[in-house]
């Protein structure tokens, strides 16, 4: 899996027992992409020069970075390619552009899963999005399903977000189908803004978001974004939510503020958003379970958990998956999906007409 965040490559290797049943995870590798080529993905987010040649070459790079880390998976599990049923390979999703234009619409995921199969010898599962989207859904997000088959407890009504680049929220009620739809940004907009101004690519456990003061300007126009209120199903991504965007905000709402109130404020419109959506469903959340980079992020637990002062707010790791493996796993679980020819999309939260089989197979040999 390499997500929004554009920060590399998340591989897991996981088990299914005899009666295929998920028996969770065994290898976690966790690649970082260079500099330069985190830099190629970042200009492919937007219509530039000769985009097709650079996609292609892109797609060629990630599958070959995607291999490396299957590689090195199986060297930490000491165990054959023979032994693996198959590789769930998300690629790297340029432009997200559901329903739009012609009531389709498209999702780009740039990858080559014919390269990473001819190097694997293993078969490949990829483009698990296109189907839900012909079938007239936003084909993200995903993870719910996955959600639901792993941390669904018929006793107890429970959230899951990740958050990754952008945020995406799951609701788990005992006797219903999932629920889930995209929140807003995650960590994309305070990553931008670490980069620019400390020349790191992220605010280790949101330290620096903790020395600033929130700007309340700010914060309400963010909190206006129109996305926030559209009903599910919704899905969004780096095509909304990018440097002119924040740009274009700041210099309305904050135009000479500290780098380190920004980034306070950055912080406080990830968890208020998160915050929001589960507030406004008024409903009795046992837990709310928190995955993807954002974890990690000390500083924006604290807020989500201050915003959401009845819900204990924990991270995955509590509940068995550590942060980093949640959605590497979910998409090994969509590709065990399609290889029983299991439906695994939920059109609750897609809106397509129906649950489709995801992805395609490209054969290892
Ligand atoms: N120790 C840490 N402290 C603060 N933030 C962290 C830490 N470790 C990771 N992160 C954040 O998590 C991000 C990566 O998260 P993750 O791997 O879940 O994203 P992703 O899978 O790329 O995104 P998406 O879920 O949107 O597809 C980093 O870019 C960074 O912002
Ligand atoms: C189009 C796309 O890649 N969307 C991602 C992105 O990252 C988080 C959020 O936006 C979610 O919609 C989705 O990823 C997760 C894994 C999903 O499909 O469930």
């Amino acid at each position: 899996m390499s997500g929004t965040s554009l920060d590399g490559v998340d591989g897991v290797l996981c088990r299914w027992d005899e009666s295929d049943r998920w028996h969770g995870v065994v290898a976690h590798v966790h690649q970082p992409f260079e500099a330069d080529f985190q830099a190629q993905l970042l200009a492919l987010q937007a219509s530039g020069p000769d985009e097709l040649h650079r996609a292609a070459l892109a797609g060629n790079a990630l599958a070959r970075r995607y291999a490396e880390v299957v590689e090195r998976l199986l060297q930490q599990a000491a165990m054959p390619a023979s032994q693996v049923r198959a590789v769930g390979a998300h690629g790297q999703t340029v432009r997200h552009q559901p329903l739009a234009f012609d009531g389709v619409g498209y999702t780009s995921q740039i990858n080559n899963p014919a390269l990473l199969a001819e190097r694997c010898g293993i078969d490949v599962i990829a483009d698990f999005r296109s189907r839900d989207l012909a079938a007239g859904g936003q084909g993200a997000p995903l993870v719910p399903t996955f959600h639901h088959a792993v941390f669904g407890d018929p006793n107890r009504t429970l959230a899951l977000v990740n958050i990754g680049g952008i945020s995406n929220l799951t609701l788990l009620q005992a006797g219903l189908a999932p629920r889930g739809w995209d929140v807003g940004p995650g960590n994309v907009l305070m990553d931008l803004w670490t980069i620019r101004h400390l020349g790191r690519t992220y605010d280790e456990g949101g330290r620096w978001a903790a020395s600033g003061q929130v700007l309340p300007g700010l914060l309400n126009a963010l909190l206006a974004e129109p996305f926030l209120a559209l009903s599910p199903p919704k899905s969004t991504g780096r095509d909304l939510f990018h440097a002119s965007w924040l740009d274009a905000h700041l210099a309305r709402s904050a135009r000479s503020a500290e780098p380190a109130d920004v980034q306070a404020t950055l912080c406080a419109y990830t968890a208020q958003s998160i915050a929001g959506d589960l507030l406004r469903l008024q409903l009795q959340v046992d837990e709310l379970l928190v995955c993807g980079g954002g974890a990690l992020n000390g500083e924006l637990m604290r807020q989500l958990q201050a915003a959401l002062a009845r819900t204990p707010v924990l991270s995955s790791d509590e509940r068995g998956l550590p942060p980093l493996q949640v959605e590497a796993a979910a998409f090994a679980w969509l590709a065990h999906q399609h290889l029983r020819r299991q439906a695994a999309s939920e059109p609750a939260v897609t809106g397509a007409r129906g649950p489709r089989i995801l992805g395609c197979c490209y054969p290892g040999y």
